[in-house]
């Protein structure tokens, strides 16, 4: 089983309020352009694009004519609601210049502790990303209480990096990344450009919203990447103003500030796999496959495969046994039930002639495979 190809990398993109309302102004349509134009670019160099667009109640307030942010949450989500209407038509527009489709996804707390509700959160962002969809999500303001909201948008675009397992979260926000102060206090403070995520010293440099727009401030976006390192991803902070920033991170460059997980990316995401998602279903492996799955450490191609079973959807995990019945891997499976089922035993280079499409050459891509 050798399956070189990687498989496709994935970023979760966040951009905050103050940033993409133009300080309340009204949505920067120009700026939205300009990251849409990137994002492209980025899923032509293989990498899948999640936004997480924050801004729902900064252009509701606008809409409304409010120059001042309310206190009564049903005022809060009222101003979400009209808001959210802007949002996603510009989102939609933008990406129509490319011929590319959005979709709006809304999400709230209880989606993402319930198991089920996590696991279908999960199922339908993985498959907009199989069908070239954009994925735009927000929290759905309009339902939350208090007690139950995310609050932030640096929170929900932490967990939905955990959900689909990305492996960078970018959080664009109107400064150039983590300043050893904050710079809407002291302007010369000097730009943190790399840390462990988990670094205590990021906590006592990182202050509240300077806006007044955003929620979170800088706390909440440490807090993110650390959440955001539990499976493997790395967090860049950095200014969404400066051009060209998503394509500068593809090329290798690191704009901004990068939060690194402790561990290597690859175990983080291991660890975090193996306790976080439950099994829909089985794969049984022929010996051969056996031995190179614990031997080379390499990806499960489907000719290794004898049988599928359970009804599991492509991005759901699956357990992995030899033929009496004994667990060696779980992974995140490259294709559905009835799709694994027909492609069970074939070399990859049939897939497509038997499915008349291939979405990967693995049954499951090594790095989504975790050894037991
Ligand atoms: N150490 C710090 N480095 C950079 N910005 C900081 C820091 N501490 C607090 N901030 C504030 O955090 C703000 C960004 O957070 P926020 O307004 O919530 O943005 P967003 O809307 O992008 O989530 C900055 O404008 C800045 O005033
Ligand atoms: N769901 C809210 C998110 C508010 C929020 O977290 O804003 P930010 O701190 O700018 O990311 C909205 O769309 O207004």
């Amino acid at each position: 089983m050798s399956g070189d190809n990687k498989a496709p990398a994935r970023w979760v993109i966040k951009i905050g309020s103050a940033l993409l309302t133009n300080n309340g102004q009204g949505l920067d349509l120009v700026l939205m352009q300009a990251w849409v134009d990137q994002m492209v670019a980025l899923r032509g160099q293989g990498i899948e694009v999640v936004v997480v667009s924050s801004g729902a109640v900064a252009e509701g307030m606008r809409r409304l004519g409010w120059s001042s942010r309310p206190a009564s949450v049903h005022e809060l989500q009222a101003a979400a609601a009209v808001g959210q209407m802007g949002l996603v038509q510009a989102w939609e527009s933008r990406f129509q210049v490319h011929g590319l489709v959005t979709a709006q996804v809304l999400l709230t707390h209880d989606d993402l502790s319930d198991r089920t509700r996590y696991l279908n959160a999960r199922s339908t962002l993985v498959t907009l990303l199989g069908l070239n969809v954009v994925p735009v999500v927000n929290e759905n303001d309009t339902v939350v209480t208090d007690e139950i909201r995310f609050g932030d948008n640096d929170t929900l675009a932490a967990l939905v990096a955990n959900l689909v397992v990305a492996d960078r979260l970018v959080i664009l926000t109107d400064q150039s990344g983590v300043f050893e102060r904050d710079p809407r206090q002291d302007p010369g403070a000097p730009l943190i450009r790399e840390a462990q995520a988990s670094d205590p010293r990021l906590m006592e440099v990182a202050g509240d919203s300077g806006s007044g727009l955003g929620r979170g401030g800088m706390i909440t976006k440490i807090r993110a990447a650390r959440l955001a390192a539990r499976s493997g991803a790395r967090t860049t902070i950095a200014s969404g103003r400066s051009p060209e920033v998503l394509a500068a991170l593809a090329a290798g460059e690191a704009p901004g500030t990068t939060l690194l997980p402790d561990t290597s990316a690859y175990n983080a995401r291991k660890q975090w796999l193996a306790g976080h998602l439950q099994m829909r279903g089985r794969l049984v492996l022929d010996d051969g496959a056996v031995q190179r799955l614990r031997e080379a450490g390499s990806s499960l191609l489907p000719v290794g495969v004898v049988s599928a079973h359970g009804q599991f959807s492509r991005g759901e995990m699956v357990a992995c046994e030899d033929q009496q019945g004994r667990r060696i891997a779980c992974g995140l499976v490259n294709y559905d039930h009835e799709e694994a089922a027909l492609i069970c035993r074939k070399k990859s280079s049939e897939i497509q002639a038997i499915l008349g499409y291939m979405n990967e050459e693995e049954l499951i891509h090594r790095d989504n495979l975790v050894i037991l």
